[in-house]
């Protein structure tokens, strides 16, 4: 695997490289980002990763300076993986001055969900991404489903600005107990590791209870808002949405996602299950 600091570095192995899938990442890899590179490379000549902690999508307050950076096991596992190229910029050649121009997702895309909790972080991502395919201008690029929001928010950047690029999605990689596979689970400690699971197994009910039709959203919600809260939770959102637009749904058989996020002592998780 060829490792380019810089823009130009990555750019001249772009230009000599067939079909290019992207997989942007922020590194501290795990199995999930590993099966997003495996699955780029079932659908593409070449397979570029990109390993970039953005401060941009991260607010004042958030784990920017914690976020675990573990980049030569990053790099072993690139390669293991079958990874042809790693772009791994620093902040100096990713923004060698402020940013002055940003792309701005609508507030229907942003103010919901994440983006309420998180004010300003698609603003972040999108620019980070739109400003990555510019550099790689890859013809494939693949994001997770565990960051459903941002998958959304990137596809339709895609179309919208008609960037000539496929998006794929990938589905969530989970651990035994069903706990989503992230780099933040590395900051629970044993107690919380153990307990964690608790997430997942409310979106399966919430799911099984849709699926079973109970169409009391608010109710089921609701209850299991209280249940993180009796296990000692502090949840920002659980929400059955359209998954088309992540608005609350009109009709019960328009297809459905439910997302959750809550923090566990100072982890702030996310997950989401499609209904
Ligand atoms: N468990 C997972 N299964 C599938 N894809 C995943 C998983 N976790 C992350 N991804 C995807 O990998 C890409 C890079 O994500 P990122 O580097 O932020 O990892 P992360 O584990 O989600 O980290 P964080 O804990 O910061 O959210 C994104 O497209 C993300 O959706
Ligand atoms: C897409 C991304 C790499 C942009 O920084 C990040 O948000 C992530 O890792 O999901
Ligand atoms: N996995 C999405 C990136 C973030 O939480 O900042």
């Amino acid at each position: 695997m060829q490792i380019h600091h810089t823009i130009e570095s990555l750019r001249a192995a772009r230009a000599r490289a067939g079909k290019v899938a992207l997989v942007p990442t922020m590194g501290n890899l795990h199995e999930g980002h590993i099966t997003l590179m495996r699955q780029a490379g079932e659908k593409a000549d070449c397979v570029i990763a990109s390993i970039f902690v953005n401060r941009l999508q991260f607010g004042a307050g958030e784990d920017f300076d914690r976020y675990p950076r573990t980049f030569a096991a990053d790099c072993e596992k690139l390669q293991a993986a079958g990874v042809a190229h790693l772009f791994a910029p620093d902040e100096a050649e990713m923004y060698p001055q402020p940013q002055r121009y940003h792309v701005d997702p609508a507030p229907a895309q942003v103010s919901i969900l994440e983006g309420e909790f998180r004010p300003g972080h698609f603003r972040g991502v999108a620019t980070v991404v739109l400003k990555l395919l510019n550099i790689v201008q890859p013809d494939i690029a693949l994001f997770g489903k565990k960051d459903y929001q941002q998958l959304m928010v990137l596809s339709n950047m895609v179309r919208e600005m008609a960037l000539p690029v496929e998006v794929l999605p990938g589905e969530t990689v989970r651990a035994d107990d069903g706990l989503a596979l992230s780099s933040r689970n590395g900051y629970l400690s044993a107690d919380e590791r153990a307990r964690a699971p608790l997430l997942y197994r409310l979106l399966c009910r919430i799911r099984d209870a849709v699926r079973a039709g109970d169409h009391d959203l608010l109710k089921l919600e609701t209850d299991a808002m209280d249940e993180l809260v009796a296990a000692g939770w502090a949840p920002d959102y659980i929400a059955v949405r359209r998954r088309a637009d992540l608005q609350p749904p009109v009709h019960m058989d328009d297809p459905l996602v439910v997302l959750a996020a809550a923090r566990l002592g100072r982890t702030r998780l996310i997950d989401n299950l499609e209904i």
